[in-house]
């Protein structure tokens, strides 16, 4: 015990020998002296100290942002740590459901690469804060320390780092919780802390799986996705900004949004959900796009009511309207007022968001329009390249009915299924439509009650659609019959008018002659 405690005392004074020794010399020598010999020492500590390191800081650059390397090795080391660390901290993860454990400050774990043997450690640097500062707290830095033997320096700067990022990132992915974001108008973004985005964590459940379409529609676009998002290589070498836009369109109810929601969970992508209305103008679009993540979806959902896409020409209504702020001031302010929070995106503001130079900064991305009247939208908006694919969601078909049968009731077949696969081939009934019947609407009501329910339903819209057409007919039998007696009155009269007209012509003629 007693040499135990000689040895502390020893290496104590031997400390604080050290220490004042490094005090003396900082004060006494001057610095460009200092200088010189603080170099010759770190190169005499070279000769004999083989071991290099490298810092990896948790912040970095003029506004200390966060540094994207040391968040996925943090991710990386989460394994080894949770193996090997005797101190570790633990945070939450996908919506508090798990956690990811990581090494505390101060502590340090041995990786193996290739055979070679490195030491990670974590380190915690305190310093307090500017006696200026508004806030009276510390300052905390934390970085990872890698040390290994410098033989192996290519090794470890080359392939090593790499397969460490990799990794991390790897763990990133599946670790993070997903993100539906929407935007915030431009006016709250001045407000303090105000972010341009707003977001709550991505639950929907749709995935291709529940998603009723034919299915080899559904593979194709699958097989499409999943190109896009192994193509990193690709689009590089053929000098393309990674992104891709698909245009989904049809009637409402047939599954546009649910697509959406089945592609984020497919790709394991965030959702960025932007209101153009609420866009000020074509800089306030350019700004919400640098702020999306990489791996994100973009939607405009029902695109051809977002904006006046079409064209600047005013309407009869907007005419008259103008005539009436000229003449009432009072009316002219408030108009004033409304018009200026309209949003003043332009199309050539969003063509520019969808293929300009700022939407190339990022890359993986997926934008999507929606829309239920393709005709109506601006064929440069939806051009092949623009828009790359696009994928007409149709009325249910059987294929379609057979995934909602399955996904709703649990059923693979039933006798009921042949009358359901006639009537929806002798009908138009949208998906939403086709699972709101298939929805039980009691807890006595089982699978046949469901069916039959869903039979009734299409026998009435097919009843509905057959009265319909009828009318149709009946009315433009009357139209035209109505055209044809019109045409034939006015046939009439102009025939008696040219009688009259040529006897009057006659008269002048003569009193013309006369004159
Ligand atoms: N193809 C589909 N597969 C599975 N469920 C669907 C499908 N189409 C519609 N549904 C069901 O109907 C509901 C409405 O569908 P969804 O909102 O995706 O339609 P939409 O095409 O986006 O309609 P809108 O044009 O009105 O926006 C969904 O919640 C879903 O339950
Ligand atoms: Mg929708």
């Amino acid at each position: 015990m007693a040499t135990v405690l000689e040895m502390w005392s020893n290496l104590g004074s031997a400390m604080a020998g050290l220490m004042f020794a490094w005090a003396m010399f900082k004060q006494y020598f001057p610095p460009q002296l200092r200088k010189h010999v603080e170099a010759y020492v770190h190169k005499a500590v070279g000769y004999v100290y083989p071991y290099i390191h490298i810092k990896f800081p948790e912040f970095a650059g003029q506004r200390l942002e966060r540094c994207e390397a040391y968040a996925t090795i943090q991710n990386y080391l989460s394994a080894s740590s949770t193996a090997r660390a005797k101190r570790l901290k633990a945070e939450s993860v996908k919506d508090s459901k798990s956690l990811v454990l990581s090494m505390d400050e101060n502590e340090e774990v041995v990786d193996e690469f290739e055979g070679v043997k490195l030491r990670w450690s974590s380190h915690l640097i305190v310093s307090q804060n500017s006696p200026f500062s508004f806030y009276n707290s510390s300052d905390q830095r934390r970085y990872y320390s890698l040390t290994f033997h410098r033989s192996h320096r290519d090794l470890i700067t080359g392939s090593y780092i790499k397969h460490v990022l990799e990794k991390g990132q790897a763990t990133a992915t599946n670790n993070r919780q997903r993100k539906l974001f929407t935007n915030n108008p431009g006016s709250d973004w001045h407000y303090y802390r105000a972010t341009k985005w707003s977001h709550v964590t991505f639950k929907h459940p749709s995935t291709f799986d529940t998603l009723a379409m034919e299915p080899s529609k559904k593979r194709e676009i699958m097989n499409d996705l999943l190109k896009f998002q192994r193509g990193k290589e690709y689009y590089e070498r053929i000098g393309k900004a990674w992104k891709r836009g698909y245009l989904l369109y049809g009637p409402p109810g047939t599954g546009k949004s649910t697509m959406i929601a089945a592609m984020a969970n497919f790709l394991n992508y965030d959702v960025y959900d932007l209101e153009l209305t609420t866009v000020k103008n074509n800089t306030e679009l350019r700004n919400l796009l640098i702020e999306t993540s990489e791996k994100a979806i973009i939607v405009i959902e029902d695109i051809d009511c977002s904006l006046d896409l079409t064209g600047q020409r005013k309407t009869k209504k907007q005419e008259k309207e103008d005539d009436e702020e000229k003449a009432d001031p009072v009316k002219k302010m408030m108009k004033g007022e409304e018009r200026s929070k309209e949003s003043k995106v332009t199309l050539s503001g969003l063509l520019n968001f969808i293929d300009g130079l700022w939407s190339a900064c990022g890359g993986e991305r997926i934008i999507v329009f929606t829309t239920n009247f393709v005709e109506k939208l601006d064929p440069a908006l939806i051009r092949r390249g623009r828009m790359d694919k696009h994928i007409e969601m149709s009325y249910c078909c059987f294929e379609s009915f057979k995934v909602l049968a399955r996904n709703y009731l649990g059923v693979e077949s039933h006798p009921l299924f042949t009358r359901v696969r006639q009537l929806l081939e002798e009908t138009k009934m949208s998906p939403a439509d086709v699972a709101e019947s298939l929805m039980p609407k009691s807890d006595e009501e089982d699978k046949e009650a469901c069916l039959e329910g869903l039979i009734e339903a299409l026998e009435k819209a097919k009843e509905d659609a057959r009265k319909k057409s009828e009318e149709e007919e009946e009315a433009a039998a009357a139209a035209a019959a109505k055209a044809t007696a019109a045409g034939a009155k006015v046939e009439k009269e102009g025939q008696k008018k040219s009688s009259e007209g040529d006897q009057e012509n006659g008269g002048t003629g003569c009193a013309k002659e006369v004159k």
